[in-house]
């Protein structure tokens, strides 16, 4: 009998998991990792299976986990979509295995395929045409997405060859390439939208949206891994995949049939390294038996295949400490917390930083400094923190506090209800507001002017030059000012913070090699593991290095040299601290270095004072006579601030220096200057999208100048004339309301008026008259433009047209739309709804000749 107990953590859990099944498919934003929610379902199994008289039906370890959404029509799938029972050790595959052996006495095969990690999709085929597509909803029914699947290029709309059967259903999971899924999210963040958390919730988001065409935008790819007909093809599961290829289908090249449970296993080993190089996601392996008579005799549970199993890989995982967290300003005003930690090496990079995105983050993890925490890549560049091992917390650790006022100007924060940033609100006094504003103005997709990199807009804002996205206009008159300005370039990817390379220590401690060049320094560099090995060097090895040298010099010459060096007490201190700082990933950490640098009386926490300040070592003399007494006593802090100019030192230090300067000289003065005057004659679309207004994407701007033509028109329009645009939402009119409300933003407009920026369109005034004459037959009608016009230019034009004579078009059929203009293919459920709604529906010459009246 179940106690009371065992039945409250049975229904405890199964709430959980559907709390977590609805995040993860319907929300698309999960809360926990697959492998914690992995071992929640499988602790439910196991008192499911203890206590049978708490089997419920309805049980998540019954039902695949339903991604339904009342926004779609709903259809039933014509055979059941389920799940994959799965494993992450080689033991239960064994047990799988045996399990197989046991109902299969004779020989079969198993076929492996990868698991690809996006959403699936069912696609229905007739006549060699591609007739319907649904999610895998709830197993039984799912919903209709077959507009959106339409516009994936790599799904055929119409087949090859002619020996496909006249109907059947084929399966496959829909994915966004990481590249895809990094460059949306960056554009996310930029607009002030949540980013997704990986690349399968990517997609699926996107199969969802509601307007196909910016499904279209987003190159979702697909790969297939089912063939469903009424009598098979061919027996082999193989086989018939191969046969669905000749048919237009993407199936990956690495399925591969393997006789033995051995065989599989290496597959599984060379897949988890060799997956990372993969342009898609993939979360695992998918282990088939090959023979389809098999696989009916072995048949299915009610959620998965008997015949099948998925093993998962776990995500790669490292443990490191917490060692501070840094609070970066955005443009917004949004403050972005970043753990920085020891570094470790984690899937081939050393990581340092990891993003934790927000203050609940942070509270949700319970961070405190010093703690060890595990750090994972999910697919995205950046890794994030997704635990914390607390029992390893040291005894009297500080909490991390999301802090109270803006780490860079110390207003007092401010967070929006609903959203989870906070943000500072001093948009016009906080200096990387500022910046981050002009930084998005001058970027690729806004006014796109060159020369005005980051460290160039950072090195002219100190100087006062540049304090709003105006000031770019003003600063040709100021040439006199801007020559001459000198800066350092930082390129954290090349050269991270808080630590030297191996090549940059044997450049600048030499070794005994007095005088050593770069590239031969270099050589050295690539040719150890560990900076200790150069105490140990022999000829031979050296002669292996093929160095560059000087007349009269040999490999014996250089030996000596290094031998004599060693043997020098203080030297080989020295070189003894710096070992003491090898991270193992060919570099040194910065605090070894500065202790190496021997400046006088410095103890170990005065050094980590210092790396706040300068996080590289080129910046040790940028470090003023001022900073330097804020945390040293005074007489100490004009030892250190002399020393570090003494002529030896600064040698070092500047041989150190991995990173390049920016130098105002006469030709990129000229070279700036020209680029903001083409930028004047730049489209007023890509200036509006560089105002940066909240929500407004390069898309929305594109829209809006379409429509209005010049910022004072749009300043005039109204909010319901703003909504009434098609795909300018509620969250995007209101802030555009609101950004014309301040003066501040009035008066930027005033000067770059004044300033020759381009505020509105260049139309010459003949095509000024062609445009408003149109007449507007279709005012206040509203259209729903769906299916296939010959080219989707077209349907774009089409929509144009209703546009320019006063109609408005919309992407789903409601009560109010007038008429439904319907192209070929037009997909079932819309046809459905404006039958149901008494719509009419109309084809291109229809509409064409409603214009002539
Ligand atoms: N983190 C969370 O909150 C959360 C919540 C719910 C589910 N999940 C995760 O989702 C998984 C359960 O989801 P599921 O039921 O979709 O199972 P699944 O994703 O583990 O396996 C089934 C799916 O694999 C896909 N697939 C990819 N390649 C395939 C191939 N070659 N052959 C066959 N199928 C292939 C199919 O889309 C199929 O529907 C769990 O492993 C869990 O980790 C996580
Ligand atoms: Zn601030």
């Amino acid at each position: 009998m179940a106690s009371i107990e065992a039945k409250n953590k049975v229904e405890k859990l199964r709430s959980e998991i559907h709390k977590h099944n609805h995040n993860y498919y319907v929300l698309n934003q999960p809360t926990i990792d697959d492998y914690d929610f992995d071992m929640l379902l499988k602790e439910l199994e196991k008192l499911e299976s203890q206590y049978p008289e708490l089997k419920d039906p309805n049980s998540p370890t019954k039902r695949v986990g339903s991604d339904l959404n009342k926004e779609f029509i709903q259809k039933s799938h014509d055979y059941p979509m389920l799940s994959l029972s799965n494993t992450y050790n080689y033991t239960e595959l064994y047990e799988f295995d045996q399990r197989i052996k046991k109902n299969i006495p004779e020989q079969f095969s198993y076929e492996c395929e990868l698991k690809f990690d996006g959403s699936s999709i069912s696609l229905q085929y007739e006549n060699g045409k591609l007739t319907q597509a649904l999610t895998r909803g709830n197993g039984e029914v799912g919903d209709d997405v077959t507009q959106n699947v339409r516009t994936i290029k790599s799904i055929p709309l119409e087949l090859q060859g002619d020996n496909y059967p006249d109907r059947f259903v084929i399966r496959g999971e829909i994915l966004l390439p990481f590249k895809t899924f990094d460059r949306l999210n960056t554009q996310r963040a930029a607009e002030g939208e949540t980013r997704f958390a990986n690349p399968r919730n990517a997609a699926s988001g996107t199969l969802k949206l509601q307007n196909s065409s910016i499904v279209a935008k987003r190159s979702l790819d697909a790969y297939f891994y089912d063939l469903l007909t009424e009598a098979p093809l061919k027996d082999g599961h193989y086989e018939t995949l191969d046969q669905a290829k000749s048919w237009g289908f993407k199936i990956s090249k690495e399925n591969k049939k393997c006789n033995t449970i051995e065989e599989v296993i290496e597959y599984l080993e060379k897949w988890d390294k060799k997956r990372e190089n993969l342009e898609v996601a993939t979360d695992g392996v998918v282990i088939k038996v090959n023979s389809k008579t098999l696989q009916n005799r072995l048949g299915f549970t009610a959620k998965s295949p008997r015949w099948a199993v998925a093993y998962k890989f776990k995500a790669e995982r490292e443990i490191t400490t917490l060692q501070s967290v840094s609070y970066q300003v955005g443009r917004t005003g949004a403050v972005t917390p970043v753990a920085n930690l020891t570094p470790v090496s984690l899937a081939g990079t050393t990581v340092q930083r990891a993003s934790l995105h927000n203050a609940d983050i942070i509270e949700n993890l319970d961070l405190h400094l010093q703690d060890q925490v595990y750090i994972e890549k999910g697919g995205e560049i950046i890794p994030k923190i997704v635990g914390v091992e607390y029992a390893l917390r040291k005894e009297g650790a500080a909490p991390v506090l999301f802090p109270k006022s803006c780490p860079e100007c110390h207003t007092p924060l401010e967070r929006n209800e609903g959203e989870a940033a906070y943000y500072c609100p001093n948009y016009l006094g906080c200096a990387p507001q500022i910046r981050g504003k002009i930084e998005h103005f001058v970027s690729r997709n806004a006014m796109n002017i060159e020369w005005l990199g980051k460290e160039t807009i950072q090195l002219l804002y100190n100087q006062g030059l540049l304090n709003s996205v105006a000031d770019i206009y003003r600063l040709p008159n100021r040439r006199d000012k801007i020559e001459g300005l000198e800066t350092i370039k930082r390129d954290d990817e090349k050269h991270p913070p808080l630590m030297v390379s191996y090549e940059r220590i044997i450049y600048a401690f030499q070794f005994g090699i007095q005088g050593i060049s770069l590239a031969n320094a270099k050589k050295i560099a690539n040719n150890i593991s560990s900076l200790k090995e150069l105490e140990d060097i022999t000829v031979e090895h050296i002669d292996s290095l093929s160095l560059t040298l000087k007349k009269g010099e040999s490999s014996n010459h250089i030996l000596r040299q290094i031998l004599t060096f060693f043997r020098i007490p203080i030297q080989k201190q020295i070189f003894d601290t710096l070992c003491q700082g090898d991270m193992s990933n060919g570099n040194i950490s910065l605090s070894a270095v500065i202790k190496a640098l021997k400046i006088p009386n410095i103890t170990d926490q005065e050094i980590a004072e210092i790396m706040d300040h300068a996080p590289f070592a080129v910046l040790l003399p940028n470090i003023t006579l001022d900073t330097w007494k804020s945390f040293l006593p005074e007489q100490k802090a004009v030892v250190a601030f002399n020393y570090i100019r003494n002529p030896r030192v600064d040698k070092l230090i500047s041989r150190l220096n991995q990173l390049s300067k920016i130098s105002l000289k006469q030709k990129s003065v000229d070279n700036l200057f020209q680029a903001i005057e083409k930028s004047k004659s730049n489209t007023f679309h890509q200036l509006l999208f560089g105002l940066g207004i909240r929500f407004i994407g390069a898309t929305a701007a594109k829209t809006l100048a379409k429509k209005f033509h010049s910022i004072e028109s749009l300043r005039a329009a109204s909010y319901q004339e703003l909504l009434d645009i098609n795909d300018i939402g509620e969250k995007m009119a209101n802030s555009i309301r609101r950004y014309f409300e301040k003066q501040e933003n009035i008066d930027l407009i005033d000067s770059l008026t004044t300033l020759g920026a381009p505020v509105g369109t260049s139309i010459d005034g003949e095509q000024e008259a062609s445009i408003s004459e149109l007449p507007s037959t279709l005012d206040g009608l509203i259209f729903v433009i769906s299916g296939n016009f010959g080219t989707s230019q077209r349907r774009k034009e089409l929509g144009e047209i209703v546009e320019d004579h006063g109609g408005k078009l919309t992407s789903s059929i409601s009560k109010k739309t007038n008429y439904l203009i319907a192209g070929d293919n037009i997909g079932p459920s819309k046809l459905e709804k404006a039958q149901a709604l008494e719509i009419p529906i109309i084809n291109e010459e229809g509409f064409l000749a409603m214009l002539e009246q």
